[in-house]
């Protein structure tokens, strides 16, 4: 933040009946010294002395316009371009010379103000930074009568007065709602925004100077600044006003009478409002400042005692028939200087860029995670999970990145899932209650006296109980030797079957068995006919695996979403490198007739019509390759993402299925069904 006073510069109007007696100018110390015989008006004898000294930022005595603007206007521009509002004010009595400080006179080219001057150099400033992305809009507003007229609104603008208004963002910056704004290429164009917002400006007859304004004009730059190099989403913000104020001479003075009567009526409220304003904000002891109390200080409230850099030109016109004016105007610049002004950067934040860089942040931690992560093969994956679960690791201190941990998680649970199942066949053989194999996994743990009651019984009598002509579901009772050592023995009967004892082997071989295993068939949930691992696998797509199903062929028509977008970028590519190779051609054509001509005349060529529209297109078709490029990059990265999730999905469904293959059918180990690899597209290749 900059704290600091707002500059004030005398400038003088030249004349030929300059007040030398009374005013005296020290360009060197910038200062003004006025004396005035006390009651000179009244005709009272008095002939004491009145004198007032002035100091100021700067006295611009007989100066040039280019003088002016050096001072005045020239510091500010880059400062507005780095984001700070600026504000650069003209105050005076009527005739004083405010309007040809600000505007110029149009008489002579050298005589143009401080707005020409500032657009020229502003566009300058402009085009100079290569690494900048600049944007100026002008607004021009004129302030008659406590209304606020839109000087550059295609409707008239007595029409559309009641349609703008003075608002206050949440920040706090003033901004006046429905003023258009107009965007510029270029000083050609903001000049003429200029000229025709002059051409509208009101101004009236009045005695003391034809064409002075009888209203306060508020020309205005917004500037928008990002950079070109860095992909950043902050952009500078700022405005700078050049206000030319009403003349600020005495109603009594004018000789006015009527309409212009009430003009002056206004204006002197307006600037007397501003001087509470300007006196309010330099007394420490008020928390109120009166900004609302007329248009012209609620507009200007970031320019004085706000978020601005303020320089007030305060002209004088110094003859002896001015000498009151020109104290007047003295003493409120003396009093202009003290107010202070906190100027900050102004950094907004650009949406389409912050959307940008957002998109681009994930697609570069997507990239990264798919660069990164090599899965685990899952059956790794689920015998870490087991030992975790187990108890046979107290920790897993190796977690290398979120995808492996999702991996381990998803391991888990399918760890979990056997276990429980397991648990539940084996309980239902032996008839105890589901989960009682497994203390805290599934139902809740039993009750410790239970738990006692039935190790005892195990211990003694084995596990289960004696089944009179069990069948089906009947678990039979497992003698005392078949108490699993491990718990997970005991909860794991897929890979750890207790052997059944002889009695139980020959009640079952006698039942008969069409899968060769007879002892499971009479003591585990009756098995389905084995057609073919595959037919096994379609069937558990449809069942069991539909949702990793769904998902992998959700994925797949993104995918194919994506690759026909890829292939229609493809072709525009193709077709924008074609055209840039062709113009690329003419070009060289073109130089070659050019070089040519050199060698015959020695004159070198211009570029002409034909090598201009060339180049246009050239332009035009690198931007639309580029952009076009850009776009099938990043959809290139978003299919190799999904493939990596189809990837993904066809192996947790291939496992998934294997356990479920392996609880449910008894093909023996080693068979070469049960070793029959799966494929995962079969019934999509079908
Ligand atoms: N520094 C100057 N050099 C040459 N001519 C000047 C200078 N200052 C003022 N003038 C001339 O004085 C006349 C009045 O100036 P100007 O219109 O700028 O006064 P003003 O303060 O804007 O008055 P108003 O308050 O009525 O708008 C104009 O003809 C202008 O050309």
């Amino acid at each position: 933040m900059e704290k600091e006073t707002i500059k004030v510069v005398i400038r003088t109007r030249p004349t030929a009946h300059f007040a030398s007696k009374n005013i005296k100018i020290d360009s060197e110390n910038n200062s003004i010294t006025i004396t005035k015989l006390k009651d000179e008006e009244m005709g009272v004898i008095n002939n004491q002395q009145e004198s007032w000294q002035f100091k100021y930022s700067k006295i611009l005595h007989n100066s040039s316009q280019e003088d002016v603007f050096d001072y005045c206007g020239r510091p500010v521009i880059s400062s507005i371009v780095e984001g700070y509002n600026g504000t650069i004010m003209c105050y005076g009595q009527t005739g004083a010379g405010k309007t040809f400080s600000m505007t110029g006179g149009p008489s002579n080219y050298k005589y143009r103000g401080i707005i020409p001057r500032t657009l020229s150099l502003m566009f300058q400033e402009v085009d100079s930074r290569f690494d900048q992305q600049v944007t100026v809009r002008v607004s021009y507003i004129e302030i008659y009568n406590e209304l606020m007229f839109d000087l550059l609104s295609p409707i008239p603008t007595h029409e559309q007065s009641g349609n703008i208004s003075i608002v206050e963002d949440i920040s706090g910056n003033i901004k006046v709602k429905g003023l258009t704004m107009h965007a510029c290429a270029n000083e050609e164009e903001a000049l003429s925004l200029l000229f025709e917002g002059d051409t509208n400006r009101t101004v009236s007859q009045h005695e003391l100077n034809k064409n002075s304004s009888r209203s306060h004009c508020i020309f205005t730059l917004h500037v928008e600044s990002k950079s070109r190099v860095e992909s950043t989403e902050k952009v500078h913000v700022s405005k700078l006003h050049l206000v030319d104020l009403a003349g600020s001479e005495r109603t009594k003075k004018t000789g006015s009478s009527g309409i212009t009567l009430k003009e002056a009526a206004f204006i002197n409220k307006s600037l007397s409002f501003l001087e509470q304003v300007v006196v309010a904000v330099c007394d420490k002891h008020r928390d109120h400042v009166p900004y609302r109390q007329s248009k012209l200080t609620n507009l200007l409230k970031d320019s004085i005692g706000g978020n601005c850099k303020t320089l007030m030109i305060a002209n004088i016109w110094p003859e002896i028939s001015n000498l009151e004016e020109t104290i007047s105007t003295c003493k409120f610049a003396t009093r202009m200087m003290r107010v202070h002004n906190k100027a900050i950067v102004n950094v907004n934040q650009d949406p389409e860029v912050l959307l940008k860089k957002y998109e681009r942040e994930i697609r570069d931690l997507k990239h990264e995670l798919n660069q990164t992560y090599v899965p685990e093969p899952p059956e790794k994956l689920f015998d870490l999970a087991r030992q975790f679960l187990t108890g046979s690791i107290d920790d897993i201190d190796d977690l290398p990145s979120i995808r492996y941990c999702r991996d381990l998680m998803h391991q888990m649970k399918l760890v979990y899932k056997k276990l429980e199942m397991n648990a539940r066949v084996g309980s239902s053989r032996r008839g105890d209650r589901p989960g009682d194999g497994i203390e805290g996994i599934g139902e809740p743990p039993m009750d410790p006296a239970e738990l006692e009651r039935r190790k005892t019984l195990i211990e003694e009598e084995g596990v289960g109980e004696e089944e009179e002509g069990a069948a089906g579901f009947g678990v039979g009772k497992a003698p005392k030797e078949s108490k699993p050592q491990h718990k997970l023995e005991m909860m794991d009967d897929g890979d750890h079957q207790p052997e059944d004892d002889e009695e139980s082997k020959e009640e079952n071989e006698g039942e008969g068995s069409e899968m060769g295993h007879p002892s499971r068939k009479s003591k585990r949930p009756k098995r389905k006919q084995l057609k073919s691992k595959q037919e096994a696998f379609k069937e558990y797509k449809e069942d069991e695996g539909k949702q990793l199903e769904e998902d992998i062929r959700t994925n797949r028509s993104d995918l194919r979403e994506k690759k026909e977008e890829m292939s229609k970028l493809r072709e525009v590519c193709n077709g924008a490198k074609k055209d840039i190779d062709n113009l690329k051609a003419k070009l060289e054509e073109k130089n070659e007739e050019k070089q040519k001509s050199l060698e015959l005349d020695g004159e070198e060529d211009v570029i002409d019509e034909e090598e201009y529209n060339i180049l246009r297109q050239l332009k035009e078709h690198k931007k639309l390759y580029r952009e076009n490029f850009d776009k099938f990059k990043s959809l290139k990265g978003d299919a190799f993402f999904i493939q990596n999730n189809i990837d993904q999905l066809k192996e947790q469904l291939i496992f998934k299925f294997e356990v479920w293959y392996d609880e449910n059918f008894d093909p023996p180990a080693g068979s070469k069904e049960a070793m029959k690899p799966i494929d995962p597209d079969f019934s999509e290749k079908a």
